[in-house]
């Protein structure tokens, strides 16, 4: 069989679960949003720079020098009309990626600067998330992030809670892991748990394992944001052979997703290349591996180009993109019964179609 080409990727049914809404504006729609709203921060108007600009200064190699540059995309996200349309367009861009199932997350507390209530925030992204979708063959859940510097979890899972049924399917905590345990947020995870609601936390991204551990262990965590640092867990022999820790073992056993994103890793300083991103390892041990954009914007990629990029490193055949895929599909937070239905009804059918092509 023929390793898949970017243009086949891109027809492929995929599956994203970590994406940012602030992370993924088109620049366009940026500048236009800036003029509109008398946003005069930005660092360029014009598109194409802007969109360099983007993603120099996103390769700094710090987690924290690499969220700074969100100031200008949440600057210019502060009404509904913004919102509505950012969020559309993200699911009209997912969409034409090949995207099936997306759950898109946001910060709804960087979004009131401008007066604009929690409620109003997430109802605009609603609105937004069901004009981009119609017709285009695309489902978007979304995920409300509370900021890990803040003091506003509960209230954020609360939020939530208020919405899980419309548009709203889980919560995460985001923003600087240094210094910044998830542990610090543990009144807002176990209101979550007591709620039967679903929860990821970004862990061993910017931090090493004691964030991993306390974001399963003490919080309850149904998946990790990035998990990378778990290598750090295990040991590999000159033979091949790898030795896991307690911790690692856990993940593995218990099956828990890891939503990786490999470009962005490497912009973060949280893996060297791609072509030793733990993903290698972490997949050839079967763990839950998932395959995510991050941030569409800071990281110029797509879920086409993270798979492309992957099969170019680790030479990686339709099989293993269809694992990835349904992996990521198994770990969403909507209802079993639904995840089943895309698994079998759209994800299988799909990758058939195009091996049997190739
Ligand atoms: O990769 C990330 N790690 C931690 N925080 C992040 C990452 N990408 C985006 N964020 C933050 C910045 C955004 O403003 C916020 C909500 O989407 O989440
Ligand atoms: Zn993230």
């Amino acid at each position: 069989m023929t390793q898949p080409t970017l243009e086949q990727i891109r027809q492929a049914p995929k599956v994203l679960l970590h994406d940012h809404l602030d992370g993924g504006l088109r620049t366009g729609t940026i500048i236009d949003l800036a003029r509109e709203s008398g946003y005069d921060k930005l660092p360029s108007n014009d598109p194409a720079n802007l969109a360099q600009w983007f993603q120099e200064a996103s390769d700094s190699g710090s987690l924290e020098r690499y969220l700074e540059t969100f100031a200008h995309t949440v600057g210019v996200m502060q009404s509904r009309e913004a919102l509505i349309r950012c969020a559309a367009e993200c699911a009209e861009d997912l969409a034409a990626d090949g995207v099936v199932y997306a759950e898109v997350r946001y910060a709804p507390e960087l979004h009131t600067s401008n007066g604009l209530t929690l409620d109003e925030v997430v109802t605009a992204v609603n609105e937004g998330f069901r004009l981009g979708s119609e017709g285009r063959g695309i489902r978007v859940g979304t995920l409300l992030t509370a900021m890990r510097h803040q003091a506003r979890s509960m209230e954020i899972a609360e939020l939530a809670v208020r919405y899980r049924d419309v548009g709203v399917v889980g919560f995460d905590i985001a923003g600087a892991e240094a210094g910044y345990p998830p542990t610090r947020h543990l009144d807002a995870f176990e209101y979550l748990q007591r709620e039967n609601a679903h929860f990821t936390i970004h862990a061993g991204e910017g931090f090493g394992l004691p964030s991993i551990w306390q974001a399963i262990q003490w919080c309850g965590a149904d998946r990790l944001g990035h998990g990378v640092r778990i290598i750090d867990d295990i040991a590999v022999a000159a033979d091949g052979e790898a030795k896991l820790g307690r911790l690692a073992a856990y993940v593995r056993d218990k099956r828990i997703p890891l939503e990786m994103a490999p470009t962005s890793n490497l912009q973060t300083g949280a893996a060297a290349s791609i072509a030793e991103h733990p993903i290698g390892l972490l997949r050839r041990l079967y763990f839950r591996v998932t395959v995510n954009t991050d941030n569409r914007l800071m990281s110029a990629t797509s879920v086409s180009q993270e798979f492309d990029k992957l099969v170019q490193a680790f030479g990686y055949d339709w099989d293993d993109l269809q694992w990835f895929t349904v992996n990521a599909m198994k770990s969403a937070f909507i209802p079993f019964d639904e995840r089943l239905a895309l698994i079998n009804g759209v994800i299988k059918p799909g990758f058939a179609q195009l091996k049997w092509r190739a």
